[in-house]
């Protein structure tokens, strides 16, 4: 019986994958990855059988992000189903393979925890990203972690917007869990971001046995970074860009950006000020990855979370 007249049920997570690769040139989630696949020993828990999986090998042997397509963008319903087989993009075939193995999305048989492994060239420490605020499950399991790692801190990102949301290699398994660490160039490995991208998994398999051991865990909140809007360089009537990520914003990535604030300076020197209605929290901020998308960087706004207790069905 539960202590608490509100929780919620969800059954046991016994299988867990750890995804790196999904981007080729993310080098701590490709290391630790190929590390694991030697030898499992480390994420492997009593009650927990962890499968760590490279998702797009041919853009890891070309250090490079992708080879066709964006894999983690490629989980939608039509690339899923999309028939061709061999002629369809690299990434396409992949995806389907991967919901394969670890879906298919959206049905009991599929994964229950996916965590997805990437790298950020933007000063965002550890942030872990949620792709829903109704999963109790995951809103408990970021709880352990910011307990378990303090004082190091970590943020929370959630990506539940209508327009902005994408279709992830996560997004096959129940709990779809990303986490990004950065500040790491691309095709780069630095020993600290390397080293914090391992502790929070640590931690986070941890909390999947404690939970599969049957504790319950009481209702807490969570303090989420919501996305909000998608900011743009600007850019002349070509399209191309005519302005950098001004030096105050650069690298302040989580710190309060308020209307009238600094935002953009042209080349000739201009600086180019936040328009927005309110207070926002800037993130993946100068991202490499992002030129090609358009973004600069996106707002946020910081929330707080409910988590009901849960516990084993
Ligand atoms: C820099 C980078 O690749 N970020 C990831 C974020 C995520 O996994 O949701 C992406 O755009 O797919
Ligand atoms: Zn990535």
């Amino acid at each position: 019986m539960s202590s608490y007249n509100n929780s919620a049920c969800y059954s046991e997570a016994r299988r867990v994958a750890i995804f790196g690769g999904t981007h080729g040139n993310e080098m701590s989630g490709v290391t630790l990855v190929n590390l694991w696949m030697k030898n499992s020993a480390e994420v492997q828990r009593k009650r927990v059988e962890t499968k760590p999986f490279i998702t797009n090998p041919k853009a890891v042997e070309k250090c490079t992000r992708y080879v066709d397509t964006d894999l983690n963008r490629a989980f939608t319903p039509e690339n899923l189903s999309a028939p061709g087989g061999d002629d369809l993009p690299y990434e396409v075939q992949r995806a389907q393979e991967i919901n394969r193995i670890f879906g298919p999305k959206g049905s009991p048989e599929a994964y229950d925890v996916i965590f997805d492994l990437h790298n950020t060239t933007s000063n965002m420490g550890c942030t872990l990203i949620l792709e829903s605020s109704k999963d109790h499950f995951n809103l408990q399991m970021m709880n352990y972690i910011k307990k378990a790692i303090a004082p190091a801190s970590c943020l929370v990102l959630l990506n539940e917007h209508p327009l902005l949301k994408y279709s992830t290699s996560r997004s096959v398994a129940k709990h779809p869990v990303g986490l990004e660490v950065g500040p790491q160039p691309q095709g780069v490995l630095r020993s600290n971001i390397f080293e914090a991208m391992r502790v929070i998994l640590k931690h986070a398999l941890d909390f999947i046995e404690l939970f599969n051991e049957g504790m319950e865990f009481p209702p807490c909140t969570v303090e989420v970074f919501r996305v909000s809007e998608r900011i743009d360089y600007p850019r002349d009537a070509n399209g191309n860009i005519i302005a950098m990520v001004h030096p105050n914003l650069q690298d302040g990535d989580w710190e309060p950006l308020n209307p009238g604030d600094p935002m953009f300076q042209t080349f000739d020197g201009k600086t180019i000020h936040y328009q927005g209605s309110g207070t926002v929290y800037p993130t993946f901020i100068n991202e490499a990855a992002y030129y090609e998308k358009q973004q600069a960087f996106v707002t946020t706004r910081r929330e707080t979370l409910v988590a009901s207790a849960i516990r084993k069905a």
